[in-house]
């Protein structure tokens, strides 16, 4: 139990009715999950607005509404705390609740539309290699120290975030790397957290359906780095046009890691194969296991990330010389003679950052097949962008569902056709069953071919119309092995 007045410190209160030193059991922000003596916290969201259902959760025994709005009617033996915003007071009353895990621990959020998930994952890896007990957000899976809590989203909610963190510092963790989303800010799920530095990747075409505009899309990633504090790092990549935009207003200590542009932390790639990269960082060359230019940027990222937490340079480079990255990003199957890699690609420049890379390490004479999908319920303007980089930069392309959501399949991959050029026609084909589209890709491909099967990465399953079924790029590529070998 936990008395009200203390879980609300540092939250912005507007106005109070009641008793103030009631014991709480639990927060929640879903009126389907409320016990006795909890605090509901309203919020209003994307579908419904949480003030809705204050009845609701009074009815289950909620004894304590927090709101931006008060109800007309007040009940006599309920506590009603109104805030200036119900999300951000959620974080920071679940971090009070949980005794601010953050203040335990050095926490790093990666923000950017790519490569969040390979950073937080190489930072997790690189510093369970160096002897750290390591806490993960990340989409792939979460994780306090081996021990792994699937994942629901790239960032949990404010509650389940700090119940993590919480975990995290019981079980003796020191540092905790996490990926922080446009919507998760936008949404405050970060709030109540606090960093010891943030990480800017990059930013391109993703999620106009959620933020709007471009504009709106930057302004959330900034967002996170106009809220650290003072004796933290605001870390972006200089090569990215808006990487100095993050920096405008924050607090923090500005640093930046680059190939291009000048910056604090600066690396030459050296090789860019399909064994690896090699590159060079103040005159020492050394190999690492990914492969692609933008793997090179993670890299650096998370080298710099190292040294601005007190780490060697040299120790770091020998750790993160051994690490692996992210499952599903890059992931190298052979079959038959053929490559097949399985990638989360799932956006216009990630798609072409990986073709290109395909492109620089291929020998010449075989052929690149790529199979690609765009999710439904999703930004829209993506799929004619996507379908268009994946023809000019495969020799044939099979167009096929992804997540296709609440959405009709064929309809999505005809919004994806529209941005493929009529010379690239004869090159693309539409097979809507991802699985037979994997199957025939792997039926036209010779050896020495290089399949790309993008959108999906470490996904296990396939969401149409609400149901989740069991589905795996790497598995199918798996069955290929019967298929191809008959
Ligand atoms: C669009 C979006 O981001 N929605 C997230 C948001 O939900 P919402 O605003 O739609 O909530 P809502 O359904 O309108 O409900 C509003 C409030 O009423 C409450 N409610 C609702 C119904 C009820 O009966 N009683 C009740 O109290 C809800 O608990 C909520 O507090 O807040 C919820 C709780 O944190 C999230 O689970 C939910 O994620 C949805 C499921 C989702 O799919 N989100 C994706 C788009 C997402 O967040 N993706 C990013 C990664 C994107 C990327 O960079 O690639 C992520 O971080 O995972
Ligand atoms: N630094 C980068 N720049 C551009 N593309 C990248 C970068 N890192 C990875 N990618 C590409 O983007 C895909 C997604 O990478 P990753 O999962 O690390 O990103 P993410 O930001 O976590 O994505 P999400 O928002 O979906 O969680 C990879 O499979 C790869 O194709
Ligand atoms: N975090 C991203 C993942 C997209 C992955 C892709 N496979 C899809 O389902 O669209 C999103 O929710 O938009
Ligand atoms: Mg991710």
């Amino acid at each position: 139990m936990r008395v009200l007045k203390d879980i609300l410190y540092k939250v912005s209160l507007n106005s109070t009715i009641g008793n103030m030193d009631k014991e709480i059991s639990e927060i929640v922000f879903d009126s389907r999950k409320v016990v006795k003596d909890s605090v509901f916290v309203a919020i209003s969201g994307t579908i419904v607005d949480g003030h809705d259902f204050i009845d609701t959760a009074l009815e289950k025994g909620a004894s304590v509404i927090v709101c931006e709005v008060l109800p007309e009617k007040v009940d006599a033996n309920t506590t009603y705390v109104q805030v200036i915003n119900s999300a951000s007071a959620l974080g920071i009353m679940a971090a009070n609740y949980y005794e601010n895990p953050s203040s335990k621990l050095k926490i790093v959020a990666v923000t950017g539309t790519n490569g969040k998930t390979t950073t937080a994952t190489l930072l997790y890896q690189l510093f369970v290699e160096m002897g750290y007990v390591v806490g993960l957000l990340s989409t792939v899976e979460n994780k306090i120290n081996d021990e792994i809590i699937p994942a629901t989203h790239t960032t949990p909610d404010a509650l389940s975030i700090q119940a993590l963190l919480r975990k995290m510092v019981d079980a003796g963790c020191t540092h905790c790397f996490m990926e922080a989303s446009s919507h998760a800010i936008v949404q405050e799920r970060t709030s109540g957290v606090r960093l010891t530095g943030a990480i800017f990747t990059n930013i391109s075409h993703d999620h106009l359906d959620y933020h709007g505009t471009f504009d709106e899309y930057i302004k959330a990633k900034k967002k996170l780095f106009d809220e650290l504090p003072k004796d933290s790092f605001a870390l972006i990549n200089a090569d990215d046009k808006r990487g100095m935009v993050m920096l405008q207003n924050t607090k923090a200590t500005r640093q930046s890691f680059g190939l291009k542009y000048p910056a604090d932390f600066k690396a030459k790639i050296l090789t860019n194969a399909l064994e690896g990269l090699e590159l060079d960082i103040n005159g020492k060359q050394v190999w690492f296991r990914m492969i692609g230019e933008f793997n090179a940027y993670n890299i650096l990222g998370v080298m710099a990330t190292a040294v601005l937490l007190g780490e060697d340079e040299d120790e770091v480079l020998v750790q993160l010389s051994k690490v692996q990255g992210a499952q599903g990003r890059f992931d190298k199957i052979s079959i038959a003679g053929i490559t097949a890699i399985v990638d989360y690609a799932h956006t216009p420049d990630a798609l072409e950052n990986v073709l290109k890379t395909i492109q620089g390490v291929r020998s010449g004479g075989e052929q690149v097949i790529t199979v690609v999908g765009c999710g439904g319920n999703r930004d829209k303007t993506k799929r004619p962008i996507m379908a268009k980089i994946a023809t000019q930069l495969s020799d044939k392309v099979i167009l096929t569902s992804d997540n296709p959501r609440n959405e009709e399949p064929m309809a999505i991959l005809r919004e994806m056709e529209a941005g493929v050029n009529p010379v690239d026609f004869k090159k693309t084909m539409i097979i809507e069953d991802r699985r037979e589209a994997i199957k025939t890709a792997g039926i036209m491909a010779n050896k020495g071919d290089i399949i790309l099967i993008a959108g999906k990465g470490h996904e296990t399953y396939q969401e149409i119309k609400g149901v989740k079924y069991p589905f795996d790029d790497r598995e199918i590529v798996k069955e290929l092995i019967t298929l191809l070998n008959k």
